[in-house]
């Protein structure tokens, strides 16, 4: 490998290596739990496998289910030992070990899952520091404007400002604020890993987005992480940008599946929240079709009062969408599903995207399609058309 020694290229294998053990303190099997619809891994993954800037893409695991998800994700699997995978193994010796099995690596992109805000255009910067600035060590940090207060070891000790002049308190925009490690990812040599360092040579940090910064640390940062994920993180280059068609079943969509039956009439419930959302997609222009399968008397869909059309009776879901696209001149990018059931699961894989409520079929949430947290009949359209308005308004 080509020295950097501050000019010059780095050449040799860079390898990005995310450390994803079966055992975690807190949630189970964390590093494969889904997060806003995809499995933790999946989002440093892509971001990888997207930024195009590595040899090899590696999730080094002592587990089989995380295996699976790790190549059904596009990573290469380094099954390590039970000696590296305990809780208290640092990345350090994880990563040394993974470099005894793969001598071909020069160079390791050490990324915690644990930060899935990660876009790819970031780890092609960093590599360019690697491999061109002459940096032997780049790790991620993030701002921010904390003041810090030394802990009173002994009681009744008084405490001193650390980082602030009390009597001239800097205001956030007169202050630079300090940098903090953000554990998103920490890139090094093989010669620096192998004298146990992740940090060091010549060192730089590399300041990420307080947006994309994110450390799924303790189970209280998970919601968070998720909301952050939504609205920040990277969804892949097959992202459609503009939806133009919305088509979603309404028994157990929009509502919760239940039909309450008396000698009169069958009725059905759903939420005003749900509502709110398809009001606002067709606000950006997105056609709203709502279907059913059963043959619902048309006097209830008029009670129901709904913004948009509906469709009752049929039989073939498919063939009402690809009906519904020729008619609007779309294709499956620009339009999509959101189902509950089985008889989904064939628009949920064609649609460009699809949202699943989180209490549908298991054949259905096995349509990799986004998953909300909300059941049917109470807020799952409207978390599914949030997510639709965040990828069209990110242009991503
Ligand atoms: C490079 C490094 O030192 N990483 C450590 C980081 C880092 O210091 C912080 O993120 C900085 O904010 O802290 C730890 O971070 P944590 O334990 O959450 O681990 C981060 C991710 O790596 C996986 N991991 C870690 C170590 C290991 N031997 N095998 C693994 O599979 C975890 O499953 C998780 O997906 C910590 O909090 O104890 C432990 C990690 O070892």
């Amino acid at each position: 490998m080509a020295a950097a020694g501050g000019s010059g290229e780095r050449r040799g294998h860079l390898a990005a290596v995310i450390l994803a053990r079966g055992g975690s303190k807190g949630i189970p099997l964390k590093n494969i739990r889904k997060l806003a619809g995809r499995p933790l891994i999946a989002w440093v993954l892509r971001a990888a496998l997207d930024s195009q800037a590595f040899d090899s893409v590696w999730v080094s695991t002592d587990n089989d289910e995380i295996e699976k998800v790790a190549k059904e994700f596009g990573a290469q699997v380094h099954r390590r030992s039970a000696e590296v995978s305990k809780d208290t193994t640092p990345s350090l010796e994880t990563i040394q070990e993974f470099l005894q099995h793969h001598p071909e690596v020069d160079i390791v992109g050490n990324i915690q899952a644990t930060s899935p805000c990660l876009h790819p255009l970031d780890l092609a910067k960093v590599v360019d520091m690697i491999r061109n600035q002459g940096y032997d060590s780049v790790f991620a940090v993030v701002r921010h404007h904390m003041f810090r207060w030394r802990e009173v070891k002994v009681p009744g000790e008084g405490t001193v400002p650390e980082n602030l002049n009390p009597a001239c308190r800097p205001r956030r925009q007169d202050w630079r604020g300090e940098l903090f490690e953000n554990g998103s990812f920490y890139f090094a040599t093989k010669e620096l890993i192998s004298r146990g360092l992740l940090q060091g040579g010549k060192m730089a940090y590399y300041e990420m987005k307080p947006e994309h910064s994110i450390d799924i640390d303790v189970d209280l940062d998970w919601p968070i992480a998720e909301q952050r994920v939504k609205r920040f993180g990277y969804f892949g280059k097959e992202v459609p940008t503009v939806v133009k068609l919305l088509v979603c079943n309404i028994d157990g969509c929009l509502t919760d599946g239940r039909v309450y039956v008396n000698q009169e009439h069958e009725s059905i419930s759903y939420s005003l929240r749900d509502l709110d959302g398809i009001q606002k997609l067709m606000e950006k222009g997105v056609t709203i079709l709502l279907i059913s399968q059963r043959n619902i008397h048309p006097s209830l869909i008029s009670t129901m009062n709904l913004p948009c059309e509906v469709e009752v009776n049929t039989i073939n879901k498919m063939a009402v969408l690809q009906m519904r696209m020729s008619e609007m001149g779309l294709s499956f990018y620009e339009v999509a599903y959101m189902g509950c059931s089985d008889s989904d699961v064939e628009c949920l894989k064609f649609a460009g995207t699809s949202g699943v409520p989180v209490d549908a079929s298991t054949a259905a949430k096995m349509t990799d399609s986004f998953s909300c947290t909300q059941g049917g009949g109470c807020g799952a359209i409207e978390e599914f058309a949030e997510h639709i308005i965040t990828l069209m308004e990110s242009g991503r």
